[in-house]
């Protein structure tokens, strides 16, 4: 008889493990709350047969596991920027690239980012905000300045609350990113298909609960709440969603206050369609800038048709005051850039942290914490292994790399668990006949 596994949540996480699950013969169940697979993965199809992400976009070059599965699944990948040509700063109303940067700026930032590798190679995680750390270190206002929007717009949240240890990972430091052509969406309906009947989506999960060496997961479905019977259960749902659900298993009491504490930025995304390109570089690039929406690049680089698509992202505090402005906003973004913008055809947008199975964009780490809760974010809980971008290494959290890499290693980690007492009894003859 099967190793029997309950997957919950049918991100690229829980996808991941249970297609990795299946070919290892395990007979695997995958839970979704919501009635479309990929959680914050969500390619919007827009006029002209031209789409934007409204979650996750870009693939890294060093983002192997993704890669491999875009290889394995007949996907292409499309250039999207080349790095240092590509990225902009848009500050004091001049747009600069690292060529263009003054020599002060440039010395600014060199030191800025040494720091930070310091504190990797160090493993440093100080108990300080990056907003305290920034100032305890006297660096020069422009790298201040910088740093602050890269908490906004790389990670979602604000320099008065991540911890300079977790800041410090950029998550890679790739020259080249891309992103997958037709939507990234079309890697999670690729593994979705080979997983056919065994996503169950609208499903919400309630309860997770262990009794002696059996999972029993509550689920909600449309025509009530149904008890499913397993061996062991993967929770890829963000913490922000888990702690809200009943868990009777056996976890210790760090990793509990992990799941507990572990704090999530927020994040929309604004998708503004426009008639035709009106920026002066070929490449839109990717530009950083203060204000309400803090990074704009353009999703249609690559893609056919005359018509434009500007991909305009809100991190932190400021994605949280967007409410019903997010069209006139982003539109105010982009002209502060370029005054001559043409007016929009079309506008998608997503706010994640109304999203009420997902409650922001991504995990990030308070000063000190990054520390504090690395031991328990991959740790068992009994029979029942967590993952999740939050429980990537911590290079990868908050991509879709990480998401990957994460199904795959908790699906390893079903495979090492030993047969359960159920199942030896039901593989052995005696009991059978009974
Ligand atoms: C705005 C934005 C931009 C991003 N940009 C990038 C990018 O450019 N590149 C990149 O690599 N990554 C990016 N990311 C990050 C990337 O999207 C995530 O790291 C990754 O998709 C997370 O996958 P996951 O499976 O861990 O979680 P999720 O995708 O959140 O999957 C969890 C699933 O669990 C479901 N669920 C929740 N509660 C329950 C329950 N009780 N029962 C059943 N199901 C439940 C949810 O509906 C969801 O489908 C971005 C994210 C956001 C929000």
């Amino acid at each position: 008889m099967a190793h029997k596994t309950i997957v919950i949540g049918a991100g690229l996480a829980g996808l991941s493990a249970a297609y990795e699950l299946v070919k290892a013969g395990c007979d695997v169940r995958v839970f979704e709350a919501q009635e479309r697979v990929g959680g914050r993965v969500y390619t919007a199809q827009m006029s002209g047969e031209q789409y934007g992400e409204l979650g996750a976009e870009f693939v890294d070059d060093n983002h192997t596991a993704i890669k491999d599965y875009i290889t394995k699944f007949d996907l292409q990948l499309d250039l999207a920027c080349q790095f240092p040509d590509d990225l902009y700063w848009f500050i004091d109303g001049i747009l600069r690239n690292r060529n263009s940067l003054s020599p002060t700026q440039s010395i600014a930032l060199d030191s800025l980012y040494a720091q930070l590798q310091t504190l990797i190679e160090q493993q440093q995680d100080p108990p300080i905000t990056l907003d305290e750390w920034l100032e305890a270190k006297a660096f020069a206002p422009f790298a201040s300045r910088i740093a602050r929007l890269q908490a906004h717009s790389l990670f979602a949240t604000d320099a008065e609350t991540i911890g300079p240890g977790f800041f410090a990972y950029p998550g890679s430091d790739s020259n080249v990113i891309m992103r997958i052509r037709g939507g990234s969406s079309r890697l999670v309906d690729a593994l979705a298909k080979q997983l056919g009947k065994r996503v169950n989506t609208g499903n919400a999960v309630r309860r997770i609960q262990q009794i002696g060496n059996t999972v029993i997961v509550n689920v909600e479905t449309a025509s009530g709440f149904v008890e499913i019977v397993a061996d062991s259960a993967i929770a890829t749902i963000p913490w922000n969603v888990l702690r809200h659900i009943s868990l009777e298993i056996p976890i210790v009491e760090a990793q509990k206050e992990a799941i507990f504490n572990l704090p999530y930025g927020g994040a929309v995304k604004t998708l503004l369609q426009y008639p035709k390109s009106f920026w002066s570089q070929p490449n839109f690039g990717l530009v950083l800038l203060e204000g309400n929406y803090q990074a704009i690049w353009e999703p249609t680089f690559a893609q056919i048709g005359t018509t434009k698509i500007l991909s305009c992202f809100s991190g932190g505090t400021p994605s949280l005051n967007l409410a019903q402005s997010v069209r006139s906003l982003a539109e105010e973004a982009v002209r502060a850039i370029y005054p001559n913008a043409l007016d929009t055809i079309d506008c998608v947008s997503y706010d994640w942290s109304a999203d009420e199975w997902i409650r922001g964009a991504y995990c990030y780490f308070g000063p000190g914490d990054l520390n504090r809760f690395n031991p328990y974010l991959t740790l068992p809980a009994g029979r029942v292994l967590f993952a999740g971008e939050h429980t990537a290494p911590v290079e990868f959290r908050g991509y879709m790399e990480g998401a990957i890499r994460s199904g795959q290693r908790a699906a390893q980690q079903v495979l090492k668990l030993q047969p359960t007492e159920t199942e030896i009894e039901r593989s052995d003859p005696y009991f059978r006949n009974r």
